[in-house]
């Protein structure tokens, strides 16, 4: 692994007018993992801590996204004509058929020879984003290879099977592992954004510092994301004291402990044993609590430990134990039962199911509760159903729970907080 110190100069360069003249930040050997960023000084609450430009970015594509997407601008297009006339094989819009981006990417996917150009292949437009990694400079390939590169039994699938798409795909050895090197990467560091001109159309964006940033369940920071080119503005959410690692939280911040370790597990090959995570009731918020089964108690069933993804789980009332794939199926019924109800459905439908029938099966604190509450809450400010007056008191009611959690979590001041903040008196 590259040293902090190369580390820091490759991604000073590739900031360039986004580098501060005194960095709050620099990169050390973490305790938590590798090398992680630091605070220089002590950082107040709310402050910017830097900003950081993706280094590589382009489309996710999981099988519901549309196809009809402009690779270069990702704006939505007519889903008849959608793809590169020149037979490339990348949708693309008129604006952008003339930019320079899309003329390199054309030759080099046309030099691979799409073997149906005019058939749209969600394989080979996936490919895109790996491919830009292709067209880079000395700088910008030695800071691709200065990241964690995470290595699973799949990586090599997305590159495999995409290169059956063409004719003539590279074989040369070199070549073939640099992309694959490329996927581990982006598995490993990249962030999920949305798309500006598309909310529902997901981006994987690497960004060289950012992706540094180690892990922690309640992180010492909160980021957002400026629309227009995808810049990355990472906030303190609490005082952050000089020398303290700074970190970010891989997974959303209201998933319960088994559901987070699960996510890390699988997308990010490590056990997390932060604070919150060897607390089995998460600072009293008992976002994996579920009822406990006998008949005369009335408790909150926990898992015991985190440290397994098959712990027992105990009752905090009579304290009975339960082995753990019995609490899964309940925690499996509550799950199937509120995602179907999201599915589909009008808002006040699922206010009522919330309200009602929820409370028979699941405890209003279970984190599938407090995502639907959540859920409920983005949807009303987009959707033109008719509220009446007793649906806005129930988003009222969700953004002051939702708030208490945060509370209890101790996460500071976040962007979710920010967002229900303003919410609550909308
Ligand atoms: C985005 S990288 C973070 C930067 C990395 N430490 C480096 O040296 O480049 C993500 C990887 O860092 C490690 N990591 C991050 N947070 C961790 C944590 N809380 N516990 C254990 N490993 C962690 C894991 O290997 C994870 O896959």
């Amino acid at each position: 692994m590259i040293c902090p110190k190369r580390l820091a100069e490759l991604i000073n360069i590739n900031l360039g007018g986004l580098k501060q003249k005194e960095p709050a930040w620099e990169i050390g050997v973490s305790k938590i993992a590798g090398r992680g960023v630091f605070a220089t000084r002590n950082i107040k609450c709310g402050e910017v801590i830097f900003k950081d430009d993706p280094l590589l970015i382009g489309p996710t594509l999981r099988n519901e996204t549309p196809l009809n997407t402009c690779s270069v601008c990702y704006s939505l297009m007519d889903p008849k004509k959608f793809l590169c006339k020149n037979g490339c094989g990348l949708p693309l819009c008129e604006n952008c058929s003339r930019r320079k981006q899309h003329k390199a990417e054309c030759t080099l996917f046309k030099t691979w020879e799409p073997l149906e150009p005019q058939t749209p292949n969600i394989l080979v437009i996936r490919l895109i984003t790996v491919a830009r990694a292709m067209l880079f400079n000395a700088n910008q390939k030695a800071l691709l290879y200065a990241m964690q590169a995470n290595i699973d039994t799949t990586f090599r699938n997305e590159v495999k099977n995409a290169s059956a798409c063409f004719k003539n795909f590279p074989t040369d050895k070199k070549i073939v592992e640099y992309l694959h090197r490329t996927v581990a990467i982006l598995n490993t560091n990249s962030y999920e954004v949305n798309s500006s001109k598309q909310s529902d159309f997901p981006l994987r964006a690497l960004y060289p510092l950012a992706g540094i940033l180690n892990h922690e369940c309640v992180p010492n920071t909160t980021y957002t994301f400026d629309e227009k080119n995808y810049t990355i503005i990472l906030k303190a959410a609490k005082d952050i004291k000089e020398g303290q690692e700074i970190t970010i939280s891989y997974t959303k911040l209201l998933w319960s402990n088994l559901m987070r370790q699960l996510f890390l597990k699988m997308t990010k090959q490590f056990s997390c044993k932060c604070q919150r995570c060897s607390d089995p009731t998460e600072g009293g918020a008992l976002l994996s609590a579920l009822y406990c089964k006998s008949d005369d108690c009335q408790g909150l069933v926990v898992p015991e430990t985190t440290t397994t993804l098959q712990p027992q789980w105990v009752c905090l009332e009579c304290k009975k134990k339960y082995q753990h794939g019995v609490m899964s199926k309940t925690q499996d019924f509550a799950l199937g039962a509120i995602n179907a109800k999201l599915n589909g459905n009008s808002v006040k439908a699922i206010i009522d199911f919330i309200n009602e029938k929820c409370p028979t099966f699941v405890p209003e604190c279970n984190h599938i509760v407090v995502e639907a509450k959540y859920n409920v809450i983005s949807r009303m400010m987009k959707c033109k159903e008719d509220f009446k007056f007793q649906d806005y008191e129930a988003k009222k009611r969700y953004c002051e729970e939702l708030l208490g959690i945060l509370d209890k979590l101790k996460v500071g001041v976040n962007a979710m907080r920010t967002y229900l903040e303003q919410e609550k008196l909308r």
